[in-house]
């Protein structure tokens, strides 16, 4: 079996945020993600974190996308001073939380100019951070209308003109299934690309094992493909509390 992480952004969000660390810990899991850890100071994660002996996989570079704004600046031309202080805020968070990985989100934006913009941010960052490794993630239109990566062989074409060691492929389940109506079949297309496997059921993102995924199946896939990282569990889950919707993970 692959190993599991839990987004704690979705997943125990029945409990207070620093809570959550023990209980994604007490379920069995070694190592969590957070979408958005800017609302608390980094010391205050570091220490529930280390509390709780659970690893750190991933974080979001800054903005929340929850305030109704632009869910980041990579792809908006005309936006590159801001993507440039965003990365040097969650390079800061970064230096005191240790994620594996930042996912840096695209933003609203379409078309030729935005896709150099991304690539030209994504180089930059790249060069400017060589030590970390950085993801991108197509978002489904449903969810996020108007995303500029709105789909994984977009994404790949991105990925190739950016051409960095430190730049991978995020595979979400969810999102895969929603843009492309088979989530196996995206993995088995780009897996020498991806970095980062969360997973989810789509359409109402809830726990694995509510949509035609055969996740078991992609389970094995994973692990026969060699893949050493982490699968994030990054679902809304459909019972009150989130340990009764673990079972995908037995
Ligand atoms: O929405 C997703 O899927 C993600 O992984 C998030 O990072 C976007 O905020
Ligand atoms: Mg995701």
């Amino acid at each position: 079996m692959p190993r599991f992480a839990a987004n704690i952004s979705l997943l125990f969000a029945e409990l207070p945020y620093l809570d959550r660390f023990r209980a994604a810990a007490d379920a069995g899991f070694k190592a969590v993600e957070i979408l958005f850890p800017y609302d608390i100071a980094a010391k205050e994660t570091r220490r529930a974190l280390m509390a709780n002996g659970l690893d750190l996989v991933l974080i979001n570079a800054p903005p929340p996308n929850y305030t109704g704004g632009q869910p980041g600046y990579a792809a908006v031309p005309g936006g590159e001073g801001r993507f440039q202080s965003d990365i040097r805020r969650v390079l800061r968070y970064a230096e005191a939380l240790k994620p594996g990985l930042i996912h840096v989100m695209a933003g609203y934006a379409s078309g030729a100019d935005a896709q150099d913009c991304i690539v030209r941010n994504l180089q930059w960052a790249a060069d400017f951070a060589p030590h970390q490794q950085f993801t991108l993630e197509p978002l489904n239109p449903v969810s996020q209308p108007g995303y500029f990566l709105n789909d994984y062989d977009l994404a790949a074409a991105c990925l190739d003109r950016i051409d960095r060691p430190n730049v991978g492929l995020q595979f979400d389940s969810f999102h895969a299934r929603m843009i492309h109506g088979d989530a196996q079949a995206v993995w088995d297309r780009l897996r020498d690309r991806i970095v980062h496997i969360q997973i989810g059921s789509a359409p109402d993102r809830s726990e694995p094992g509510r949509d035609e995924t055969d996740f078991p199946a992609l389970f094995a896939a994973i692990d026969d493909s060699g893949y050493d990282g982490w699968v994030s569990a990054e679902y809304t889950p459909s019972t009150r509390r989130t340990e009764a919707s673990l079972h995908w993970m037995r």
